[in-house]
């Protein structure tokens, strides 16, 4: 049976494309992207979507006009309104398991809590090792913080997403050795390669479990 991945972006959709090229292949066997949601409308990973084949559906969820139209609450509202763009999708697009690909948007419980009752698992690809550099801007921050001394590595984690942000349960975690001279530019370059392997183990990963049948 074919399982139906819903993948939210802000960018350039690099995991994205990782994601659509693994998807029923051994690497993330029997699986599909079905719907790709974008809060950015100038994000590439929309026209990667577009120029997959089938085209996958895409969406545009943007955040700006909650600020006027919901001005004590535009996050919740904004959050309640793409739970239901997701749970109302058609059955031939209904995630399995729903991927944040370097969506840059902090999830609150109106996105959360109705996922959840659905069943629906969220995982989340981070450039940082389980409690170190949570939040936006990790590869740049674990780069400074090598050049100070602090550090002798970072890494790259598929975690589950939970209200605590990237502080969920991790179901990848890939180490990465950080080298003396290097760009952030060089480092960044070298943590793509390693999320674009990640993001796929993560997804055929969180499906398994949901099976029940984990490798
Ligand atoms: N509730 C959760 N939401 C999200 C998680 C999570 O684990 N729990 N993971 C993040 C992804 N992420 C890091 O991996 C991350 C992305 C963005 C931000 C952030 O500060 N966003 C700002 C807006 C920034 C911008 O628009 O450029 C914000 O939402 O106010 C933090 C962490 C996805 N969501
Ligand atoms: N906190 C999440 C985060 O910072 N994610 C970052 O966003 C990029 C998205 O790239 P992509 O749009 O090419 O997949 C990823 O490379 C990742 O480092």
């Amino acid at each position: 049976m074919m399982s139906r991945i819903v993948v939210l972006i802000s960018g350039s959709g690099s995991n994205l494309q990782a994601l659509i090229d693994a998807a029923s292949t051994l690497s993330l066997p029997s699986a599909s992207i079905a719907h790709v949601i974008s809060n950015r409308k100038a994000a590439y990973g929309l026209t990667r979507a577009a120029n997959a084949t089938p085209p996958i559906p895409t969406s545009y969820h943007g955040f700006p006009p909650y600020k006027t139209s919901h001005p004590s609450d535009p996050r919740g509202a904004y959050d309640a309104d793409l739970a239901k763009l997701i749970l109302s999708l058609p059955e031939d697009q209904y995630p399995d398991l729903i991927v944040c690909a370097g969506w840059m948007h902090i999830l609150s419980p109106k996105f959360l809590d109705p996922i959840d009752e659905a069943g629906i698992p969220i995982i989340n690809l981070h450039p940082a090792l389980p409690g170190a550099f949570d939040g936006a801007g990790a590869i740049e921050r674990s780069w400074e913080a090598f050049n100070k001394g602090e550090i002798t590595e970072t890494g790259v984690m598929i975690h589950y997403v939970i209200k605590e942000v990237d502080r969920g349960d991790p179901i990848v975690v890939k180490k990465v050795e950080m080298k003396a001279g290097e760009s952030v530019e060089e480092l960044t370059e070298r943590i793509h390669a390693i999320e674009h392997v990640a993001i796929v183990e993560g997804a055929k990963l969180a499906l398994e479990k949901k099976k029940g049948n984990p490798s």
